[in-house]
């Protein structure tokens, strides 16, 4: 049976081969219009244009009284004006609208400047007088005015189409009364670990047989997709049993709402790889070897129009998969671009070694140096090249990558390293 996407010669794919073929299959999600509470990160499809202007009306920007400052003369501490309080104006409470001639209206911080008021005279300035009050300085005229319109003015583009929402821009549509807009959604990705030496991390591990390990990779791979910005459906864990695997994906198209699956173990050579015994018969996912470490046995292809990600077991391999192609996906989805991580230049601080002919991802952690005026990174491997270790992936920050024809890197040599977190933020 035809595997969609495998080669030709049955040779290995190269890193950018697999990707090319997993991103010639999936686009961006259908815009879905979304309350402001939803859509942070996500990217707006139509431009926002400003529904009224900001501020909305000539408000107060300091507690104090509404005045017209030619009434006040030059006033002083020795020689105060003494003026009679007409009323008072708070946010939402604007029941003084004029100032009449010679007199003040207190006001509060964002309440309308009532007509006739040209200027704001802060608490400070005055005693604070509530039937009269006593001001010692006169204010410029449009001191402390916010004046209608300043900031945005109604028809103005609030936001462009092709923006990725973060909170200044969601605070500014929702100042303009923008309760909802469309966006492109979070891809829904269902994730799944196969392996009848699984269990979950809840089993106390007095009841944990002897043969068996905790399923790390279901919160590994649900914990990367939802990094990647996607939302994750962690589904646990599916038993080496392929109809029982095959109802999971069945149950999952019914339900709908979900828009890839990723899924873990069963795809090597053993005799009990459940995830390739159970889809080869479908002909429409492709396995086979990418040309790197970890991570060479791959699986990508649909399910009745499902995509689906068949990730290797073993924990770092799976993680790195992830990080290199259900990532990618995820974000083409969701419009967002660059789609991979960037590649980073770096100095390698200690010797490493790397089989021919294949593309490396060594773990590493980046640290910064000041070189002078420069700023350059360099990266200390972390732990060895076996795919088995999540002590080492966690203390790791960084995929240190090694080419496919080298075979050796010394200290101080230039190397490209996948930044894993965000700097600031060590997530
Ligand atoms: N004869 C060959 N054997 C293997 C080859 C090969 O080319 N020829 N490739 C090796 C490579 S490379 C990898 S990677 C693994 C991939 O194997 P599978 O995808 O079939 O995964 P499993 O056999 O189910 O598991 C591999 C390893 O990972 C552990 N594992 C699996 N799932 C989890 C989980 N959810 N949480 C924690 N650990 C998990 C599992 O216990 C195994 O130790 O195949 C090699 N073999
Ligand atoms: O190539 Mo496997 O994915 O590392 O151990």
């Amino acid at each position: 049976m035809a595997e969609p996407g495998a080669d030709r010669t049955g040779a290995p794919l190269t890193v950018e081969q697999h990707l090319a073929q997993v991103l010639a299959t999936v686009g961006p999600l259908e815009p879905v219009r979304l309350p402001l509470d939803e859509v942070r990160d996500l990217v707006l499809v139509e431009d926002q244009v400003a529904p009224l202007s900001l501020p909305r009306f000539t408000n107060s920007a300091m507690d104090g009284y509404a005045v017209r400052a030619a009434d006040l003369g030059s006033p002083s501490e020795a020689a105060p004006v003494e003026l009679r309080v007409a009323g008072e104006v708070g946010a939402g409470q604007a029941t003084t609208r004029v100032v009449p001639r010679g007199e003040v209206v207190k006001i509060m911080t964002g309440a309308p400047v009532p007509d006739g008021a040209d200027a704001v005279v802060p608490y400070e300035w005055t005693d604070r007088g509530a039937t009269t009050v006593r001001i010692t300085r006169a204010p410029a005229v449009g001191a402390h005015l916010r004046g209608a319109g300043e900031d945005v003015t109604a028809g103005d583009l609030l936001v462009a189409a092709g923006t990725r929402l973060g909170p200044r821009h969601v605070g500014l549509l929702a100042s303009c009364g923008i309760a909802t807009v469309p966006v492109r959604p979070r891809p829904v990705v269902a994730v799944l670990s196969t392996g009848t030496e699984l269990r979950d991390p809840a089993t106390a591990l007095a009841d944990l047989p002897d043969d068996a390990i905790y399923d790390g990779n279901s919160y590994l791979l649900a914990a990367a997709v939802e990094a990647a910005g996607a939302t994750a459906l962690r589904l646990g864990l599916v038993a080496d049993e392929p109809q029982a695997f095959l109802d999971v994906l069945a149950r999952l198209r019914a339900e709908g709402g979900v828009h890839a699956v990723v899924t873990s173990g069963g795809v090597s050579q053993g005799d009990f790889d459940v995830v390739k015994a159970a889809l080869r018969p479908l002909g429409t996912v492709w396995f086979g070897p990418v040309a790197m470490q970890p991570g060479k046995p791959q699986g990508f292809g649909h399910v009745e129009g499902l995509p689906i990600f068949t990730l290797p077991g073993n924990p770092v391999s799976s993680y790195v998969s992830t990080e290199l192609f259900v990532r990618p996906a995820l974000r083409t989805m969701m419009g967002l671009e660059p789609v991979s991580r960037p590649l980073v230049d770096a100095t390698l601080t200690e010797r490493v070694t790397s089989p021919p002919g294949k593309r490396q991802f060594l773990r590493g952690t980046v640290s910064v140096r000041a070189d002078g005026l420069e700023v350059a990174l360099s990266v200390s491997p972390v732990g060895g090249s076996g795919s088995h270790l999540v002590g080492d992936l966690a203390a790791a920050d960084a995929l240190i990558v090694v080419p496919e024809d080298v075979t050796v890197l010394e200290p101080g040599s230039a190397v490209q390293v996948v930044r894993l977190t965000r700097p600031e933020e060590g997530l």
